[in-house]
C-alpha cells in the first residue's frame, strides 16, 4: 500500500489540459488533471471508452503535438518540466526515462525490420554502445520478458510472430533502457486470456525487479484487481475518483466508480446475459455539463451538482480521493 507520504513521487501532473480543435470548437479532452505516479507502483487509469485516457497519456511525453492540439498545465518527470519542452529534449526522455506500450503492437513495431534489429536501434539511439552488444542485449531482453526461443524470434520480422510476442517486444523495447516509468496504454487488450495474464505478471515482475514505475491504462476493472496498487477513476477528461485498489474497488465513493463497478461481471458465478450498464453515454463532444461532468447520468443527481467538483479526501482516508460533492448521506437521502 501506498501513504501519500510513501515512495518518492517520480510523474508529477498539475492542472493538465488537452483540447484539440474540431468543427465547432475545442474538444476538452483532459479537463484539468492532477495526478501522481510514485516510485515503483503500478497506477491504473480507468475509464469507459473516450473519457481522455489516451490523450492524457499520450500528451505525457509530447505524443500528440500538432497545430490542432492544445496542452497545457505541467508533467514533471524528476523535476524536469515536459509540457512545452523542446522535440530534442522530448526525444532525449521518450524511449529512456519514460517509455510508451501501445495497445496495437503491430501497428507500432516497423513492419520491415527484424524484431531484434528495433530493439537495438531503441539502445542504441540512448547509449553508446556497439551494435553487437545491443544486438546481444536485445536476445537478452526478449528472454527477459518470457519468450522462449528469445535468438529466434529476434529474427523474425513483426508478422511473423504472434499476438502476445508481439506484445512482449514492445514490453522488451520499452524496457531496453531501463526505464523510470513505463507507460503501457491497454497493452493487453489485443489479447486471448491466458496470454493478457502472462503479460500482465511480467508488467508486475517488471515493477518489482526494476522498481519502475508503471501507467496502466485500461478500461478492463479484471485488469486493475489483477495488478493495480493504485487507481484513478477517469470522466470525461477529468479524475473524479483516486485511491489506493482495495479503496477504489472495495469502497468506491462516486457514483461513476460504483456504476462502472456494477458493470463488472462476477468473479465466480454465471455471467448475466446482459450486464447492468451505466444509463446514458458520456459526453464526446464539445459541450460539456456544467459542474460535474456525469451529472445527466448520475442516480443521485442534485443541485449541489452544478458547481465544478474538486477531487478531495474522504474523511478518515489516508490516500482516497474523489470528487463528487455529495456525502454518503446525502446520496443515501437523494437516490439510496
Ligand atoms: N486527434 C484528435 N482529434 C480530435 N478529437 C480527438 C483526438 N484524439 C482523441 N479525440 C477525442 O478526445 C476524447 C478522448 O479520447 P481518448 O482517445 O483519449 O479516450 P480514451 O479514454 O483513451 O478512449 P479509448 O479507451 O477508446 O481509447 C474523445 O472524445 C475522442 O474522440
Amino acid at each position: 500500500m501506498t501513504a501519500p507520504d510513501g515512495p518518492e513521487p517520480v510523474l508529477e501532473v498539475r492542472g493538465l489540459r488537452v483540447g484539440f480543435d474540431v468543427p465547432g470548437g475545442r474538444l476538452p479532452a483532459v479537463d484539468g488533471v492532477d495526478l501522481t505516479l510514485r516510485r515503483g507502483e503500478i497506477l491504473a487509469l480507468v475509464g469507459e471508452s473516450g473519457s481522455g485516457k489516451s490523450a492524457l497519456s499520450m500528451s505525457l511525453v509530447g505524443l500528440n503535438r500538432g497545430p490542432r492540439t492544445h496542452v497545457s498545465g505541467s508533467v514533471s518527470f524528476r523535476g524536469r518540466e515536459l509540457v512545452g519542452a523542446s522535440e530534442r529534449e522530448l526525444r532525449k526522455v521518450r524511449g529512456k526515462d519514460v517509455t510508451v506500450v501501445f495497445q496495437d503492437a503491430l501497428a507500432a513495431l516497423n513492419p520491415l525490420h527484424r524484431a531484434g534489429a528495433q530493439i537495438a536501434e531503441t539502445i542504441r539511439a540512448h547509449g553508446d554502445v556497439t551494435r553487437a552488444t545491443a544486438a546481444g542485449r536485445a536476445v537478452e531482453l526478449l528472454g527477459e520478458v518470457g519468450i522462449a526461443g528469445p535468438a529466434r524470434a529476434a529474427r523474425a520480422y513483426p508478422h511473423q510472430l504472434s499476438g502476445g510476442m508481439r506484445q512482449r517486444v514492445m514490453i522488451a523495447m520499452g524496457l531496453a533502457n531501463d526505464p523510470a516509468v513505463l507507460i503501457a496504454d491497454e497493452p493487453t487488450t489485443a489479447l486471448d486470456v491466458t496470454i493478457q495474464a502472462q503479460v500482465l505478471a511480467l508488467l508486475k515482475r517488471v515493477q518489482r525487479e526494476h522498481g519502475t514505475s508503471v501507467l496502466l491504462i485500461t478500461h478492463d476493472l479484471g485488469v486493475v484487481a489483477e495488478v493495480a496498487d493504485r487507481v484513478a477513476v477517469m470522466y470525461a477528461g477529468r479524475i473524479v475518483e483516486q485511491g489506493t485498489r482495495d479503496e477504489v474497488l472495495f469502497h468506491p465513493q462516486h457514483p461513476y466508480t460504483m456504476g462502472l463497478l456494477g458493470s463488472v461481471p462476477p468473479l465466480d458465478g454465471p455471467v448475466p446475459a446482459r450486464l447492468p450498464a451505466i444509463e446514458g453515454s458520456p459526453p464526446t463532444g464539445i459541450e460539456r455539463p456544467t459542474g460535474c461532468g456525469f451529472r445527466p447520468r448520475c442516480a443521485f443527481a442534485h443541485d449541489a451538482c452544478g458547481v465544478r467538483p474538486v477531487l478531495r479526501r474522504r474523511h478518515g482516508a489516508t490516500d482516497h480521493l474523489d470528487a463528487c460533492v455529495l456525502t454518503e448521506k446525502t446520496r443515501a437521502g437523494v437516490g439510496g
